[in-house]
């Protein structure tokens, strides 16, 4: 029997749709080649969702995720939204309640330096030597993000209105992310960083806690514990000594930011956002990026390489899944370049320019 995927694509907002379309033509080039058929839904999300029907999340996207095998998302958000309220805002009325719904707990990132491309990390070239392997597994349904309660109170506009949210982790949520960044460390260098800032938060203090205990687990392992702040300068000095970063979930926010700019730019860091079982939700580490959003220049690497994590995790489809990271690797070495990472002597494409590109790369 013949297999067939179903996938809801949610484009979203800025430059969503257009990394999206190349995404979708890569997929369906590998479906074709590897044998297996994809039923790909497309629905609206986030700022483009608000506009058509006044709901960042519709009933019938919510749906559709739920009908479906997986999620394939683009990007939310932008100013034009920025005023709403926050339940109605593309990514605290969208984005945040995909990933609460559908229990996606473990964020994967994995960034790493193409060699062709060392001239585009800001770093020197001594630091960057033959390049950085860095996957950043990143706590996602729990912290500050989701903690309870937040809000705004006081006379609005008063001096002595306050904004509050809650940073909170239990015990069960710190082990099942440091169990999954342990297995995957396994599979990899062997080291582990795990990130805190347990020298003044309280969180901190239960997650550190609770990642000692579980390394016992992992006699094979190395872990170092490191603190935010000084995590994101080690980063800067010494990326090559990294392995697997395991982070909280605001923590993880701003260090895979980093690290995607490390690699050369936001465009070029896929994402996956899984639950226990199958489910996931894909995506590019970046945003709508606004400022080059309609211009048809974004690079579609990230979204790209999102079709391949979701062809790895979701679909257990490793064969196509490296076909696409191979085909992607091989336009970036024939000197195929978006503007982001583009240097002199490289052959200038947009963002279907890099989509064909990669396409003949897969034939
Ligand atoms: N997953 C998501 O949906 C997601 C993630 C991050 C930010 N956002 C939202 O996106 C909006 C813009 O946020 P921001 O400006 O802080 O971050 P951003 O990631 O959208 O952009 C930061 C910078 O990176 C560049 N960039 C990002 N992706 C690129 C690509 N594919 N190709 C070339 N350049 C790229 C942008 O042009 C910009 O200069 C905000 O509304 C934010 O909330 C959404
Ligand atoms: C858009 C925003 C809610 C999101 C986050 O903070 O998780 C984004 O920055 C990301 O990195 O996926
Ligand atoms: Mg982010």
């Amino acid at each position: 029997m013949s297999k067939n995927y179903k996938i809801a694509v949610l484009p979203g907002d800025g430059i969503g749709p257009e990394v999206m379309k190349e995404a979708v033509r890569v997929l369906d080039v590998v479906s074709k080649k590897f044998g297996f058929d994809v039923n790909a839904e497309w629905a609206n999300v986030g700022g483009a969702a608000y506009d058509e029907s006044g709901s960042p999340l519709p009933e019938s996207t919510l749906k559709l995720g739920e009908a479906s095998d997986c999620i394939l998302f683009g990007s939310v958000g932008g100013p034009k939204w920025e005023h709403l309220p926050p339940n109605l805002q593309p990514e605290r009325g969208a984005l945040l309640p995909l990933r609460k719904h559908f229990k996606l707990f473990c964020n994967l990132r994995p960034a790493r330096v193409y060699k062709e491309l060392a001239g585009a990390c800001p770093l020197r070239a001594d630091i960057v030597g033959d390049g950085f392997n860095i996957l950043t597994v990143r706590e996602l349904t729990g912290d500050v993000y989701f903690g309870q309660p937040k809000g705004r109170e006081g006379v609005p506009g008063s001096k002595e209105e306050i904004g509050f949210d809650t940073m909170k982790y239990s015990r069960y949520e710190v082990e099942r992310i440091a169990r999954f960044a342990f297995d995957a460390a396994m599979l990899r260098n062997k080291k582990v960083a795990s990130i805190d800032k347990a020298n003044v938060l309280t969180t901190s203090v239960l997650w550190r806690e609770v990642v000692n205990e579980v390394i016992k687990d992992y006699p094979e392992l190395t872990l170092e514990h490191l603190y935010v702040d000084n995590a994101a300068m080690q980063l800067l000095k010494r990326p090559r000594e990294f392995d697997v970063l395991l982070c909280p979930n605001l923590f993880g926010d701003i260090l895979t930011d980093e690290c995607a700019m490390l690699t050369g730019s936001m465009g070029l860091l896929p994402s996956a956002s899984i639950a226990e079982g199958s489910f996931g939700l894909y995506e590019p580490a970046g945003g709508s990026a606004p400022d080059i959003a309609g211009k048809g220049i974004a690079n579609p690497l990230a979204q790209i390489l999102s079709v391949a994590l979701m062809l790895r995790y979701t679909f257990k489809e490793e064969e196509a899944a490296k076909a696409i990271e191979a085909a992607c690797e091989k336009v970036i070495a024939q000197g195929y370049r978006t503007g982001d990472i583009y240097q002199e002597g490289c052959t200038k494409v947009g963002t279907t320019g890099m989509g064909d590109a990669i396409i003949k790369a897969l034939a």
